[in-house]
């Protein structure tokens, strides 16, 4: 079902002038970040910071990647779930294929999967994703900080260590005249995500229990910021993680590249205080991260979840209040 074209998806440009904390259009930016992450738990952010030469440069390069040999892809493991090759199976989908790589701010890690796919290393790709990467956890920065600012929090609220991982997705298009899964509908387990895709719609997401929005016509500078569910966890259910999937039509392949902030092991997630009161009592405990994100992957059966793992793993019941709590 589609829903009627009054529910605006929200679109937010990030102009540099506003880009300075403090601004008058910086806190106008955080109260419609705020606004789009509790409504819809994602938004179309235009972000000309990231050049569309980059982009390009990237989405080309993906198109070689897909090319490489099975035995090469197959080397693309990873002792996480979903950071390493998959390709076309009925798990996910026929249509899919995804290649990770961990930690790409650090060029070294960019490097060593460059080398399991090319002979030479390819440098040209390395610097790409690298660039890429790195300015992509730069805007998930800056998302951040718009939200811990929107609440009026301290810096340290939303502080963690973690490693920014990517994955790049390539749907091939369906049969002619078909309309299929090319991803199962999910919420996000890493904090947040940032989408980019290359010009060929087939994201969805679910604004209400069964209504499903095509977001098409992201402009070429736009990303897609998604709230995951630790960061839903954070905010005591104020942010929202929507459930979301990609749907193939057509007759064009469809290429995509996201990026997880994924913490260290050990980060624990939780709810700073100031978010906690008698309005708002405490929905989830705090929980080891990876072992949320374990215990997401550990069942197949558990991949189609439309945020219920989270209630599953964390929900405090009844939820707390902390009017009596002295932490
Ligand atoms: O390819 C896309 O647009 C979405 C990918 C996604 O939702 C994911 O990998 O979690
Ligand atoms: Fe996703």
């Amino acid at each position: 079902m589609n829903l009627d074209a009054k529910i605006e998806f929200p679109v937010i440009e990030f102009r540099s002038s506003d880009l300075e904390r403090g601004t008058n259009g910086w806190h106008q930016l955080c109260k419609k970040v705020r606004e789009a992450c509790e409504t819809f738990g994602c938004f179309e952010v235009v972000y000309g910071t990231i050049s569309t030469e980059v982009r390009e440069e990237m989405f080309r390069l993906m198109r070689e990647l897909v090319e490489v040999p099975l035995e090469r892809k197959q080397k693309n493991t990873s002792p996480l779930p979903y950071h390493g090759w998959i390709g076309p199976c009925a798990q996910v989908s026929l249509l899919y294929e995804g290649f990770g790589i961990g930690d790409v701010s650090n060029f070294d890690s960019v490097k060593d999967f460059a080398q399991l796919m090319w002979p030479d290393g390819h440098p040209r790709f390395c610097d790409t994703m690298h660039t890429m990467g790195t300015q992509l956890e730069v805007l998930h920065k800056l998302i951040w900080l718009m939200l811990i600012d929107s609440y009026g929090l301290g810096d340290d609220s939303l502080k963690m260590n973690y490693t920014m991982s990517v994955r790049m997705m390539k749907y091939m298009a369906p049969p002619p005249g078909e309309y299929e899964t090319g991803l199962f509908a999910h919420t996000d387990k890493p904090v947040s995500t940032i989408i980019c895709e290359d010009q060929i719609p087939g994201l969805e997401i679910e604004v209400n229990d069964g209504q499903w929005m095509k977001l098409t016509n992201l402009s070429p500078s736009s990303f897609v910021f998604m709230v995951g569910d630790p960061l839903k966890a954070w905010s005591n259910g104020r942010l929202k993680s929507t459930n979301h999937k990609v749907m193939m039509s057509g007759d064009k392949d469809r290429f995509s590249i996201a990026a997880f902030i994924m913490p260290n092991e050990g980060t624990i997630i939780k709810t700073p205080k100031e978010l906690i009161d008698e309005e708002h009592p405490q929905l989830f405990k705090d929980f080891d991260f990876m072992k949320f994100f374990f215990f997401a992957f550990s069942n197949p059966a558990r991949r189609i979840d439309s945020g219920q793992l989270l209630y599953d793993f964390a929900a405090l019941s009844p939820p707390v209040s902390n009017a009596h709590m002295d932490k």
